[in-house]
């Protein structure tokens, strides 16, 4: 699938890097352009391809401290600068357009859903927000934002496929250690994503093209990406139980939103060499899928790539009713009560504190 990325904000201008870099290494060519939008210069000093810094009339290139709205206000206000470098980058065999953000931050989580509206307004093919969660431990106001930039994004974009930053976080990791591991994380199922859309010649069955993901994502809301691997048996016939097994892994414990199972659509791609690939297993395995989402809409596929072991991705579609995006949208809307009660005690404080101060004087 022909794509073009858009980072916006610290994490979505990293993200962008991992997966243009992933996609290069593997020699893909799915990722054709990508710019990183950001309000902090720093952020963008890394970055290995063109950035734009905006806002620099408001907080002169150093961010905006989480503060969502002002990072919305700031993607409004440059916004045609920013789609003219977009529209330099897109052409007519770009088949869709992705958003990338952390979405508790206030650059990418304000940005990204402004900018997600205005490319679906101008452009005809799908934009996906690829959306990045703070994991449980992070702050109040970074589970406020993102539950707000979840929201809007999810209605502006086609589709957001959702990251929880959670997903991989494995103990002992000093933070920017987490993130990039993670990172490598989501740069492999993205990339593995986009490159089996474009994977065109032969193999014994069903090979995937755009059209599967763009429908697999059709119902619009909130998608998520599950991935695991297995060293593959030579005979096709003897793989059978594994490509079972790596779905059953890639969907249970490899998902980019753990226990979200619950969809509306589901695309299975099985990568690996094409003859170790089974049209048994791929069919068991996709029956399963879609036992498992409870969707009659569960479309399978492989993608013939030069490995010896074999790989299950598992997109899902509209999995915004499963348990655990539930839980995440309860405990934003806690905090944002939270947030509001603290304000508003605040503001009650305040007032007191002003008569008490005007009864001084008269
Ligand atoms: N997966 C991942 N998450 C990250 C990374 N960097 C930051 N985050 C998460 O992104 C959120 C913060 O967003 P940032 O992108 O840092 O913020 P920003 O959009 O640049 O906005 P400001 O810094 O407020 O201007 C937090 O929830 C972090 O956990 C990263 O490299 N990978």
């Amino acid at each position: 699938m022909k794509t073009v990325l858009v980072g916006v904000g610290q994490a979505g201008g990293k993200l962008t890097t991992a997966l243009a870099s992933f996609d290069e290494e593997m020699g893909f060519g799915a990722v054709r352009d990508a710019l990183a939008v950001n309000t902090a210069s720093a952020d963008l000093q890394s970055v290995p391809f063109e950035t734009m810094l905006i806002g620099q009339d408001r907080v002169n290139g150093h961010g905006v401290g989480g503060d969502n709205e002002l990072g919305a206000e700031i993607m409004q206000n440059d916004i045609d600068q920013v789609m003219t470098a977009l529209g330099n980058r897109i052409s007519a065999e770009t088949e869709s357009i992705f958003v990338v953000a952390g979405l508790g931050g206030g650059t990418g989580s304000g940005g990204a859903p402004v900018l997600a509206k205005r490319l679906s307004r101008v452009y005809d093919v799908p934009v996906y927000g690829l959306g990045v969660l703070p994991g449980s431990d992070e702050g109040a106001l970074y589970q406020v934002n993102a539950g707000r930039s979840l929201k809007t994004l999810a209605r502006e974009a086609d589709a957001v496929l959702l990251i929880d930053n959670d997903a991989w976080k494995e103990s002992g990791e000093s933070m920017s250690e987490g993130y990039e591991a993670i990172n490598q994380n989501i740069a492999r199922r993205v990339g593995l994503l986009l490159a089996a859309g474009e994977a065109t010649e032969g193999v014994a069955e069903s090979v995937v093209d755009s059209s599967e993901i763009i429908n697999t994502l059709r119902a619009g809301g909130i998608a998520s990406l599950g991935y695991a691997s297995t060293p593959a048996a030579e005979e096709a016939a003897e793989n059978i139980s594994v490509i079972t097994s790596t779905t059953r892994n890639a969907m249970l414990t490899g998902s980019s939103l753990p226990e979200a199972t619950d969809a509306e659509a589901a695309l299975l791609i099985v990568a690996g060499q094409p003859e170790r690939l089974s049209r048994k297993g791929v069919e068991k395995a996709r029956k399963w899928v879609e036992t498992e989402t409870e969707s009659m809409q569960v479309r399978g596929g492989d993608f013939p790539i030069d490995s010896s072991r074999l790989a299950s991705l598992v997109l899902l579609g509209g999995v915004e009713r499963s348990d655990r995006v539930q839980r995440f949208m309860t405990r934003a809307e806690q905090a944002a009560e939270e947030a509001a009660e603290i304000d508003q005690t605040a503001r009650e404080a305040d007032k007191t504190f002003q008569n008490d101060e005007l009864d001084g004087l008269f």
